[in-house]
């Protein structure tokens, strides 16, 4: 990621370029890093107090707290949440988070405040996240900021300590790749599906040293909250961002926010904003195509993101697999995942239906859930969660009658905050347990101990939930 003057540039070098504080010297692999100023801090229980510990320990305070915001999420209870926390140790964790921002003078949303609930929905709702910003978390699923045009990313506790200090960060420069998403998604066919697909496409190593920059038609047409959920898991393809081109799209979301600009400051934002975008000359360092208009909701198998495929296809064939690390890590996932070869990915049940995490925990989410389960029942036996973003998200559910939507379906309308997508609070599978689920990581163990977890959109999920087996909802009656 060289700023050449002879070619145009990339959204992610015009932004990259926009926030160098000092230059590294030198070329090619000894290059140094060069010092990034960062525009936003997020900040949550889990990885922070380490941070704050260090910054105690040499005596420093907090270089912005103006721009550094907190809130309640991993750890948080999605019930009863007006008790103390059952846990120890997330008591611990959430009460260590309320003194050190006291401390330091961090704005912070504790639980059972409107603008409390999961990191990466809540900046976007307060505005916090605009176009052109570097925006950093000591969390991986910080890309989902890209969606606005901003370099988001995740960063560890070490680094959260940097930023706190000195507001900047010191960063080697990435390479860029170019996903082109051709065509319009068909009816029934989600971003998530599409992410889905990209990373069954190129792996989860595929973007490592990439920043990833979603174009092209079937982008262009999708919601800000869409646009989201895809460059959310960029991360699960092993990108360091990945990244959207702001358009009128975003500006409609993020116009009349608490932190949007307002009058004349709105006004030169969005020209500022309008630069925002891959020049036509620029080059990528590598391009992916695909056609969005051939997608089909796409559902996961395995236990890493890139095990996935459409949910019309079979369990895959471990003796079909061509290559052998390919291969022998399909017959592991398959054993742990207690799945059958050839089995028809529509026959397999599940005993969980989990709706929410920073991926699909939104309100346009929950509104498609909803679509889905109006009028219908969860099936006998299964346990469906619907886990709002935020409180925020769950109060604009209330007022569209969603919540009751959920509730008379038979579903559990929860409290806002990260639940069943890491399980570190009691919202857990059972061992053997197996739960189709809207967030974006399928490992061993993530949703508790021996749980197997299926990847799926939040129609999927909705749908798997009134027929009992993976499904669509098209495949209802
Ligand atoms: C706890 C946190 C560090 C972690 C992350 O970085 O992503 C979590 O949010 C996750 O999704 O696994
Ligand atoms: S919702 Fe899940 S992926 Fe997102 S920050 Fe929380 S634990 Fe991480």
């Amino acid at each position: 990621m060289e700023n050449m003057a002879s070619r145009g540039r990339t959204l992610a070098e015009k932004v990259w370029d926009e926030h160098v504080v000092v230059r590294g010297e030198g070329e090619g692999a000894s290059r140094e890093p060069d010092l990034i100023y960062i525009d936003l801090h997020l900040v949550h229980e889990v990885t922070s107090p380490q941070a704050f510990d260090g910054l105690r320990l040499a005596g420093r305070p907090l270089r912005r707290p103006d721009l550094t915001i907190a809130t309640e999420d991993h750890n948080v209870p999605t019930v009863d949440i007006d008790k103390p926390i059952a846990d120890p140790v997330s008591r611990l964790q959430v009460d260590t988070l309320r003194r050190n921002c006291e401390e330091f003078g961090v704005r912070l949303h504790p639980m059972g405040d409107l603008e409390q609930g999961i990191v990466h929905v809540v900046g976007p709702q307060l505005g916090l996240t605009q176009p052109g910003m570097t925006v950093v978390c000591g969390d991986s699923h910080t890309s989902t900021h890209g969606a606005f045009g901003s370099i988001a990313m995740g960063i560890g506790t070490s680094e959260v300590e940097h930023v706190m200090a000195t507001q900047t960060l010191s960063l080697r420069p990435f390479k860029t790749m170019a996903i082109n998403v051709a065509g319009e998604l068909p009816d029934g066919v989600t971003s998530k599906d599409l992410i889905l697909a990209v990373i069954a496409k190129i792996g989860t190593g595929g973007g490592q040293g990439y920043v990833l920059e979603y174009r092209g038609e079937a982008i262009r047409t999708l919601s800000m909250e869409a646009r989201m959920t895809i460059c959310n898991m960029s991360i699960e393809a092993g990108a360091r961002a990945g990244m959207i081109a702001p358009d009128e799209t975003t500006y409609e979301f993020i116009k009349g926010r608490p932190h949007a600009p307002t009058g004349a400051d709105w006004d030169a934002a969005v020209a500022a904003w309008n630069e925002l975008k891959t020049d036509d000359d620029a080059v990528f360092d590598a391009e992916v195509d695909i056609d969005g208009s051939a997608l089909t909701p796409f559902v996961t198998w395995g236990t890493n993101p890139g095990q996935g495929a459409p949910l019309g296809a079979s369990v895959p064939v471990p003796a079909e697999i061509a290559d052998e690390s390919e291969r022998a890590a399909a017959e592991k996932a398959l054993a742990y995942m207690g799945l059958e070869a050839g089995t028809p990915l529509r026959e397999v049940p599940v005993d969980t239906v989990f709706v929410g995490s920073c991926t699909n925990g939104r309100i346009e989410d929950l509104r498609a859930v909803a679509g889905v389960l109006k009028g219908r029942k969860v099936a006998d036996g299964v346990r469906m969660l619907v886990v709002p973003g935020s409180m925020r998200v769950r109060a604009q559910a209330e007022d569209e009658g969603l919540g009751e939507i959920f509730t008379a379906a038979g579903a559990e309308w929860r409290q806002a905050g990260c639940s069943m997508c890491l399980g570190m609070n009691p919202d857990q599978l059972a061992p053997g347990e197996r739960s189709a689920s809207t967030s974006n990581r399928n490992f061993e163990g993530r949703q508790g101990k021996g749980g197997r977890t299926h990847l799926v959109s939040p129609l999927v999920a909705a749908a798997t939930a009134v027929r009992g087996t993976l499904s669509a909802p098209s495949d209802l009656d």
